[in-house]
């Protein structure tokens, strides 16, 4: 079978394999030859018999008119004859004599000719039958002329008995030769009619033939054009419609092969740009994994599947702890290497091919744990943190990676992908403050968030409604007693709530973005309590706490110049405190502020230092004056060596670098008399005063100079002498 169709195809490839105008040409050139083959074939033909035709009818005629006139002859000799009987004088019978010779030799001619003419065996009969009769006739017509020369009575009877039977022997001799000659004209026309009758059916055969070849060659060839034609167009079709890995068809050397094979070319090349554009769609970039995209889809799928069968599924969000720090103080090259390393393990860590590890945002990394209960989810999580634990080293730099997990687990913790993504985030932010790195949803989270809306618009009303107030917090100098600042600490009286801690709404605020109308009421009313404590005769100074949005939002310098200006302070009365970590959210941003403040004149202090992740190498390119050791390094100072000994360093430090340094927490005589002998310059606390409403810290600050009268004014980190102007110079 395959054979056959082999067979069958191979005038197909052969024509296919030459191209079409060839083949065209070829066609019509065929069928150009056929038809002149015909039509010569018919011209011979008609030639042939016309030629026959022509020889039959001209020797037909001539026999029949040499027996003609052979026959005339033979009359007009008879006639002659009559005339001699009629004429008396021999001299009247002399030229009728001649006639009768020259009719004699006409007819001797004429039979001679017809003899000569006579082929046939059955002429020859008739003719040399005719020869004898004439020769009988002519015999008993001279006897007949003679005797009528010799006795004309006696020649009458001869005449009668012999010439005339003789004359019509000769004379039916002659018809019968007619008859003889017209049955053979008879049979040749006969015989041209079936010669013409054949050639018709040559012609008709030939015709036909040609018919045939020229169907033939015209099909073969229409198939060889229409049929890649059609194969053509269906490719073309299925490249519309976006099928572009079904098979090829075979493409040969015509024109249509090469439409073929550069639909072929096309396909390809659409294909590949396709793969890309999906690639482009589905996939990060950077790190090569799914991006949001593709992983919302497949979490839909997942979903799907778990709510059909009833399996649970698991959602993890992954957040790299300080990205941002890495990404701005070691350049975006470095964090997109770290991006890339975190992802190849990630990926490492994903055991099963139907896990889907996605990147969904700038450090943001999420996993799909299709038919994972929480267990497992939690168990690849520690297994993730593991992985992400180990420091990793680019261009020669060692950056610590971490990382904070959340898990939310179908169908306990989300009945469809939204809620799954809003609870695994809920879980990530709260195992941000957990130690061990990750967290699973639980509904305390629901509320905790739904504590924080209400809280929002607590928030946003405390302002307007006047429900925050401030208290102060002597900072005194370790070496004389003397106060020469105080730190604001702001208090917040909620109307239901009753006194709500500033570490319970302050970071909140910092979230929402409250805090930067908050931190303008804290200015504005510290530096206008300090302008009319100064205006009072206190020389005090004040120290207002700043946190990361405002650092980073460059119009901190500007808001803070024009509170200066409206109260009338100079810049050197105010010491911003800022923490670490809110330098090291983005330092960039900072660093642009912290300089803009500084050249202000405003002094700068880093708040709860060793809490946060900065060395005190980076601080150092920071425009500060003042270092405040957190309270839990400093409260047990007395009894913990560790406390003891980062205190010791962190002064030593600290003093190398030309940094006055404030111990924070100080609620004993001990621990103050420890950081006296350490060098500490300031310290805050209990033993000295608790925060106090601005009038009572007013009555503590005239008390206390009363009995600890300072040994040099000024705020820490600022020279005794100095005597700057009052007035501040513009922002930039
Ligand atoms: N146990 C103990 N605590 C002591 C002692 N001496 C002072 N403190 C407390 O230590 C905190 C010192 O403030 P902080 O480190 O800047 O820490 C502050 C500061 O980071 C933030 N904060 C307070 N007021 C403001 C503000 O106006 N703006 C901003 N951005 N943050 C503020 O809230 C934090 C907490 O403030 P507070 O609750 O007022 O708590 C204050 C103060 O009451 C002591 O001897 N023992």
């Amino acid at each position: 079978m395959a054979i056959a169709d082999d067979l069958s195809n191979t005038p197909n490839r052969i024509a296919r394999s030459a191209p079409i105008a060839v083949r065209l040409a070829l066609a019509f050139g065929l069928l150009l030859a056929l038809l002149a083959g015909v039509v010569a074939l018919v011209l011979k033909q008609a030639e042939l018999v016309g030629e026959s035709s022509r020889v039959v009818a001209e020797s037909s005629l001539r026999q029949v008119l040499l027996a003609r006139q052979a026959e005339k002859a033979a009359q007009a000799g008879a006639q002659h004859l009559h005339t001699l009987f009629l004429l008396d004088a021999r001299s009247d019978r002399v030229p009728v004599y001649a006639l009768i010779d020259t009719e004699f030799a006409e007819q001797k001619n004429a039979l001679s000719q017809l003899l000569a003419d006579a082929h046939a065996v059955e002429d020859a009969v008739v003719v040399e039958r005719l020869i004898s009769t004439r020769g009988r006739f002519e015999a008993a017509f001279q006897h007949t002329v003679e005797e009528v020369e010799l006795d004309m009575g006696a020649a009458r009877p001869i005449m009668i008995k012999e010439t005339l039977p003789a004359l019509n022997d000769m004379l039916n001799a002659l018809d019968a030769l007619v008859a003889v000659k017209s049955a053979q004209a008879n049979a040749t026309i006969s015989s041209i009619r079936m010669q013409q009758a054949r050639s018709r059916e040559y012609v008709l055969e030939l015709s036909g033939l040609a018919v045939v070849v020229a169907l033939m060659c015209a099909v073969m060839i229409t198939r060889s054009i229409t049929r890649p034609l059609a194969l053509t167009v269906a490719l073309a079709r299925e490249i519309a419609d976006g099928k572009l890995d079904s098979p090829m068809p075979a493409a040969g050397r015509d024109e249509v092969g090469r439409l073929i094979t550069a639909l072929g070319e096309m396909r390809n090349s659409l294909a590949q740009r396709e793969a890309r554009i999906v690639d482009l769609a589905f996939r990060d970039p950077l790190t090569g994994l799914a991006n949001r995209t593709l992983f919302n889809d497949r979490l839909d799928q997942a979903v799907g599947t778990a709510t059909r069968t009833g399996h649970a599924m698991s959602v993890l969000l992954i957040d790299l702890d300080r990205f941002k720090n890495v990404n701005d103080v070691l350049g975006h090259p470095v964090g997109d290497e770290l991006l890339n390393q975190v992802a190849g393990r990630l990926t490492r860590e994903l055991r099963r091919t139907t896990d889907t590890v996605a990147r969904i945002g700038g450090d943001e990394f999420a996993v799909l744990l299709p038919a994972q209960g929480r267990e497992g989810a939690a168990l690849l999580a520690r297994q993730l943190l593991t992985a992400l634990d180990t420091p990793v080293t680019i261009e020669g730099q060692t950056v610590d990676v971490s990382g904070s997990i959340g898990i939310a687990t179908f169908p306990d913790d989300g009945a469809n992908p939204t809620e799954l993504m809003a609870h695994a985030d809920s879980a990530m932010y709260v195992a941000k403050q957990t130690s061990s790195g990750y967290a699973a949803f639980t509904q305390k989270m629901v509320r905790t968030t739904e504590h924080g809306l209400s809280l929002l618009s607590d928030l946003r009303r405390a302002v307007d409604e006047n429900q925050f107030y401030l208290q102060y917090q002597p900072k005194i100098s370790l070496a004389d007693r003397s106060c020469l600042s105080a730190e604001v600490l702001i208090r917040w009286r909620h109307p239901t709530r009753g006194f709500v801690p500033p570490d319970q709404f302050i970071p909140f605020a910092e979230q929402t973005g409250c805090i930067k109308s908050i931190t303008r009421w804290v200015l504005a009313r510290g530096l206008a309590q300090l302008a009319a404590w100064r205006a009072a005769g206190l020389e005090m100074s004040l120290n207002i706490n700043v946190s990361t949005r405002d650092l980073v939002q460059q119009d901190l310098p500007a808001l803070v110049r024009a509170q200066l200006l409206a109260e009338g302070v100079a810049a050197r009365h105010l010491c911003l405190e800022v923490t670490e970590s809110a330098i090291m959210e983005d330092p960039a941003h900072a660093l642009a502020s912290l300089n803009a403040l500084h050249e202000m004149g405003v002094q700068l202090s880093i708040d709860d230092f060793g809490t946060g992740y900065s060395s005190l190498a980076y601080l150092k390119k920071l425009p500060v004056q003042e270092l405040k050791i957190d309270r839990s390094f400093v409260m047990n100072l007395d009894l913990d060596d560790n406390d003891l000994n980062i205190v010791r360093s962190t002064i030593g430090m600290a003093h190398h670098m030309g940094l006055k340094v404030v111990a924070e927490g100080v609620e004993t005589e001990s621990v103050a008399a420890q950081l006296k002998t350490l060098g500490c310059d300031g310290a805050q606390g209990y033993l000295f005063s608790r925060p106090l409403g601005a009038d009572d810290f007013h009555a503590w600050a005239v008390a206390a100079r009363a009995a600890n009268p300072p040994l040099v004014l000024g705020a820490p980190g600022e020279p005794a002498s100095a005597d700057l102007p009052e007035s501040v110079p513009a922002a930039t």
